[in-house]
This record gives structure tokens, C-alpha cells and sequence, in this order.
């Protein structure tokens, strides 16, 4: 259960009357997400209407000082009209606050749950939206460095060790060392770049039907190659959760919905099959790294890392490059 902070009625209270938000009925911890703590907020103003937000704790896996790219980003975007949460500034003017040495944000709640098994009109509303995020985030005055960029993908794989790769699967470190040089060879470095959400997987998307109601979660937003954005998403969609299978029909569709908005240039598509791999090693690493290190007895159960190890061979096999034609 996502709640690692413990707020007691009063002090739930005090940290709502910060905020020009009426009083607080209801605080409800909320279970999913695992980095932060967040509660569903409910409070009534003067006239009786009742409004709903979501309550975030940053824990210690955000850096407090990457915050005002974050939250700036969500106001700029939802300015925008992207169907993204607007933060809600406390009567200082201040998008985030501190309480007990630990930063809190106050985010408007959108409607729509995540989905487990989306449908071709889901993925392609879905391309549809990150593109619109890419084209709202132009003009974006802030920058952020990709903290999962390739070099953390090395430091994290190489902190695993072989012998860490190979007691998760026999032959996982061979594929390792030959796929991060294939990816430290051909890296692009002169596509668009621009602010990319970096983890839309479909937990931090919400919908209702087939209409994206709210794209969640931007803790690892940053400034990166654009198309990458793409090939983390299409990794995130388009294959059954143990990534052995892959889903043409949800692939199109969200290539489709993605170039409705914003048309890929041809250098970009030829990009994505290695902008993919790179995709499946980052959340390989990420997930290797948690799978060795998470001790037996923690709350969190750690993510399959040989799910991206599947994807990652399906993106290596030449035979499937064209699987981003829409
Ligand atoms: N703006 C919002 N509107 C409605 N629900 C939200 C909103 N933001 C978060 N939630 C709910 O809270 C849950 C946890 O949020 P989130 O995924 O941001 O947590 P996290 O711990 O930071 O994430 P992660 O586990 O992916 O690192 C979401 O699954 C969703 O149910
Ligand atoms: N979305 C990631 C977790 C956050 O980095 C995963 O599924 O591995």
C-alpha cells in the first residue's frame, strides 16, 4: 500500500487549510503506485459543493528539487488543454509545500481507472494524447536531464553484476553485454528532442471508455529524444503483461492515433526499432535492479524483469523492424 507517511486528522487539516480548497471532509489513502504517498482528499466550500483532489507525499525516490519541473509542467500542459492534472498552488502562490521535512503537492483529481487490457480505440486515443503532450510541451521553458538515460541504464545493470543477472535468468548477462553495446554504438543523437512523459505505461494513463480522461504520474519527465517517448509507450502497450506476446493490432492503433497528431519524420521512424531496445533495457535495468535489491519482507513486489528481456529481443529481431508502420 502506497501510503509510507503516517498524517493524523488534525495535521490532514492544518496541511488542506494551506490551500484555498473549503474544508476537508475525507482523506482516504490510496493504495496503487509504490514511489509516494497520495491520498483521495475531499473537501466542501463555502456554498456546500464538494470538490475531490489527490494528496502527494514525495518519499525519498523524488528529488525534491526536480519538483517545480513537474508540477510547472502539469499547469503548462493542462493550460493546454492535455488531459493532465492541474496542481493546485497553496494561498502563498507555491506549487508544492513541506511538512515535517518532507515536500507535499496538492493535484486537481481526474476521473478513470487505468486498464488492464486496453483495445485498439484505447491505444489509439492514447498515441493520440502523448502526441498531443509532445506538440504542448514546445514551448516549455524548462529543462530536465534523463536520469534513466543509457547511462543509468549501464550504472544499474552493472551494479546487478553477473552474477545478479544470471541468478534472475541463465544467459541474462550475455544478452546484457551484447545488446548495451549494439545501443552504446547506434544511440541517436540527432533527432527532435523535447519534454517527454518517459513511463506512460497504462497505469499512468486513466480513462473512461475509449477517452483518455488523465495522463498521471510525470516523476520521470525530462528533456529527451522525442520518438523515444514513442518507443517507451508502444513498450508499454503493445505486448501481454509477460511480454512474450506481441499486439499487432494495439501497435497500429497507437501509431496510428500518435501520427494523427503529430506525424513521425522519416528519421524518427527508422529510429524507433533501437529507440525500442532502448526502451525495453531501461526498464530491464530498473527492474533487475529492484528484483536483486528488494529485500523478501518489503511491502512492494518486485516487477518481472524478463518481461522487458522479451521485449527487447522482440525489437532486436530485424525481422520484426517494421512493426511501427501505422
Ligand atoms: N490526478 C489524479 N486523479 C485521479 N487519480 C489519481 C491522480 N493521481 C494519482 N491518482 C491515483 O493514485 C494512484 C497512484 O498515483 P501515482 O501512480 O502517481 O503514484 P506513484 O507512487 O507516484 O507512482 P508509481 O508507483 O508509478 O511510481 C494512481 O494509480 C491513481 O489511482
Ligand atoms: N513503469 C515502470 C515502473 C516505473 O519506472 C515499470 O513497469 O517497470
Amino acid at each position: 500500500m502506497a501510503v509510507y507517511t503516517r498524517l493524523g486528522a488534525e495535521e490532514m487539516a492544518a496541511i488542506i487549510a494551506a490551500f484555498d480548497v473549503g474544508t476537508l471532509i475525507s482523506a482516504k489513502g490510496i493504495a496503487e503506485g509504490v514511489s509516494n504517498s497520495n491520498w483521495l482528499i475531499e473537501t466542501q466550500d463555502a456554498q456546500g459543493a464538494l470538490h475531490r483532489f489527490i494528496l502527494t507525499v514525495y518519499e525519498t525516490r523524488t528529488d525534491t528539487a526536480d519538483l517545480p519541473f513537474f508540477l510547472d509542467l502539469l499547469d503548462h500542459l493542462a493550460a493546454r488543454d492535455c488531459p493532465v492534472p492541474r496542481t493546485i498552488h497553496d494561498r502563498n502562490g507555491a506549487s508544492h509545500r513541506f511538512h515535517e521535512g518532507k515536500a507535499l503537492a496538492l493535484i486537481e483529481f481526474l476521473p478513470g481507472i487505468s486498464v488492464s487490457e486496453p483495445t485498439r480505440a484505447q491505444a489509439r486515443a492514447v498515441g493520440a494524447a502523448l502526441a498531443q503532450v509532445h506538440l504542448a510541451a514546445a514551448d516549455f521553458p524548462a529543462e530536465r536531464r534523463n536520469s534513466m538515460g543509457p547511462d543509468a541504464w549501464r550504472q544499474l545493470l552493472g551494479d546487478c553484476g553477473s552474477e545478479g543477472l544470471e541468478s534472475i535468468h541463465p544467459g541474462l548477462a550475455a544478452i546484457v553485454d551484447r545488446e548495451l553495446a549494439a545501443l552504446s554504438s547506434g544511440w541517436p543523437s540527432d533527432l527532435p528532442s523535447g519534454v517527454i512523459h518517459a513511463d506512460l505505461f497504462p497505469d499512468n494513463v486513466l480513462m473512461l471508455g475509449d477517452e483518455v480522461t488523465g495522463l498521471i504520474d510525470f516523476y520521470f519527465a525530462c528533456t529527451d529524444i522525442t520518438a523515444y517517448d514513442v518507443a517507451v509507450t508502444h513498450a508499454a502497450w503493445c505486448f501481454s503483461a509477460d511480454g512474450a506476446g506481441f499486439l499487432p493490432d494495439l501497435s497500429v492503433a497507437l501509431m496510428e492515433g500518435y501520427e494523427s497528431v503529430r506525424p513521425l519524420s522519416q528519421m524518427e521512424r527508422d529510429a524507433l526499432p533501437l529507440l525500442a531496445q532502448g526502451a525495453a533495457m531501461r526498464f530491464l535495468a530498473t527492474r533487475a535492479y529492484d528484483w536483486l535489491n528488494t529485500p523478501n519482507d518489503a511491502l512492494v513486489t518486485p516487477k518481472d524483469p524478463m518481461a522487458f528481456v522479451r521485449r527487447l529481443e522482440f525489437y532486436a529481431d530485424p525481422a520484426n523492424a517494421g512493426v511501427f508502420s501505422s
